[in-house]
């Protein structure tokens, strides 16, 4: 069983909160995005209200990234946000990040340096092994105990992620707690249940699919973006070169045969698109599949609006609607049509479950909002909901983790 703060005796103890702030980042080094910083607003303010002494640990971007940056922004944003001091330290585990954590009074917090600047945080390891890291090891020294808020990263098995649990008393942060009870019962939720699979990472969302058709999870199945377009060539339709093109070029050649075998097994809950948006002179042109392929080739870059109403059907009778990823490529006005339909239509459904990251901070871009749940995982909340084990909730509910 998961102990959450409730559990822990916070007064004058020195806990390690991992939390994931991994945001886009601006051309000037600035956060373009503050969403995930405040996700964890609550979970941390309530450690250092209870007298805690809190060390923050956290990753930016990935190795030779343009995002891979230090979390001094990071820090002085939550300093803001949490409207207290926040200390900011440029490395994460050595001595002098050890006796600056020693120093900390109660209510007192520092951020550490990205996690990721040291070459073992970004390797996988089973738990026990990822022990015995010098970023473990160092900092458990000087640790009571340790918080893991970090659900958005939850499905890397990384030191920091997994490691301490098996050598201090840890404990869920309030966001990794309502993730899991959200995403850890869609089972329980209203039927019928709609699955939305949009944007562009076409073999996860294929992964969904597959899980959530044969455990009888989804009614239906509304593909759009490239994940759409993919399915839309597996069902024989010819988008074009350019689109197909693409679908290729990112490696998403092979997903046709996986959709093809999806819809001959699962075909009548996998809804197509009926139309589609191309850039025709500059300007925004719909065209019906039975109009396929475009004249000159031009990229479908967003459902047409048939296929909105048509889903706009579908999702008024459902009682759940879970949504990953957009319906067009939303980040030019002309295409953003079908994503503001869709997801401002699934504001309407009793229950609705939009699965992170990037297609978060992409509503509120657009301005949509009003869902039951907005998880700050992308790939976490993906595997969450084909009911894959992730590593660090695993961590912290497995038997080898130390106890208090
Ligand atoms: N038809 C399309 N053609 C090309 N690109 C598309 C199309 N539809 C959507 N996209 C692009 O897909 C990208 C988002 O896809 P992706 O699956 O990565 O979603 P995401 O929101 O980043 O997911 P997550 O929330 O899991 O991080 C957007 O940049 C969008 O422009
Ligand atoms: O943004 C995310 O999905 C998490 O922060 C994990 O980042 P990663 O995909 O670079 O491990």
């Amino acid at each position: 069983m998961i102990e959450t703060l409730d559990d822990l005796d916070v007064e004058g103890t020195t806990v390690g909160v991992r939390v994931d702030i991994n945001s886009p980042i601006g051309d000037d080094g600035s956060l373009a995005d503050d969403a995930r910083l405040q996700a964890h607003v609550d979970t941390l303010s309530e450690l250092l209200d209870r007298g805690g002494r809190v060390a923050v640990l956290a990753h930016q971007g990935r190795p030779g990234s343009d995002d891979f940056t230090g979390l001094e922004t990071h820090a002085s944003h939550l300093a803001d946000l949490l409207d207290r001091p926040v200390g900011y330290a440029d490395v994460t585990f050595s001595d002098a990040a050890c006796e600056l954590v020693e120093s900390l009074e109660n209510g007192d917090c520092v951020v550490l340096e990205n996690t990721r600047f040291y070459s073992e945080e970004y390797m996988e390891f089973e738990p026990e092994r990822a022990a015995e890291t010098h970023l473990v090891e160092g900092l458990s020294s000087v640790l009571d105990a340790y918080v893991n808020d970090a659900f958005a990263a939850a499905h890397r098995s990384q030191p920091s992620l997994v490691g301490f649990p098996m050598v201090l008393p840890s404990y869920a942060g309030r966001v990794m707690e309502s993730e899991l009870e959200v995403l850890g019962s869609i089972e329980e939720t209203p039927e019928p249940r709609v699955y939305v699979l949009g944007g562009a990472k076409v073999s996860d969302s294929i992964d969904v699919a597959w899980s959530v058709l044969e455990k009888d999870l989804a009614d239906h199945v509304l593909t759009a973006g490239v994940v759409g377009n993919v399915f839309l060539i597996a069902d024989g339709v010819d988008l074009g070169d350019e689109s197909s093109d693409f679908i290729y070029d990112e490696g998403y050649w092979d997903e046709i045969d996986r959709a093809r075998d999806l819809l001959d097994a699962y075909g009548e809950r996998i809804a197509l698109p009926r139309d589609v948006a191309i850039d025709r002179e500059g300007k925004r042109y719909e065209l019906g599949i039975n109009a396929l392929p475009p004249k000159n080739d031009e990229g479908a870059l967003d459902i047409g609006s048939s296929t909105l109403a048509y889903y706009e059907r579908i999702l008024s009778d459902a009682g759940t609607v879970i949504l990953n990823g957009p319906a067009g490529v939303f980040e030019d006005d002309r295409f953003e049509t079908g994503t503001r339909g869709l997801y401002e239509a699934a504001t309407d459904v009793d229950t609705s479950i939009v699965g992170g990251g990037d297609t978060a901070s992409a509503l509120r871009s657009l301005g949509i909002d009003g869902f039951s749940h907005v998880s700050t995982g992308g790939g976490a909340a993906l595997r969450m909901l084909t009911a894959e084990p992730l590593p660090a909730v695993s961590a912290l509910e497995g038997d080898e983790r130390v106890s208090e």
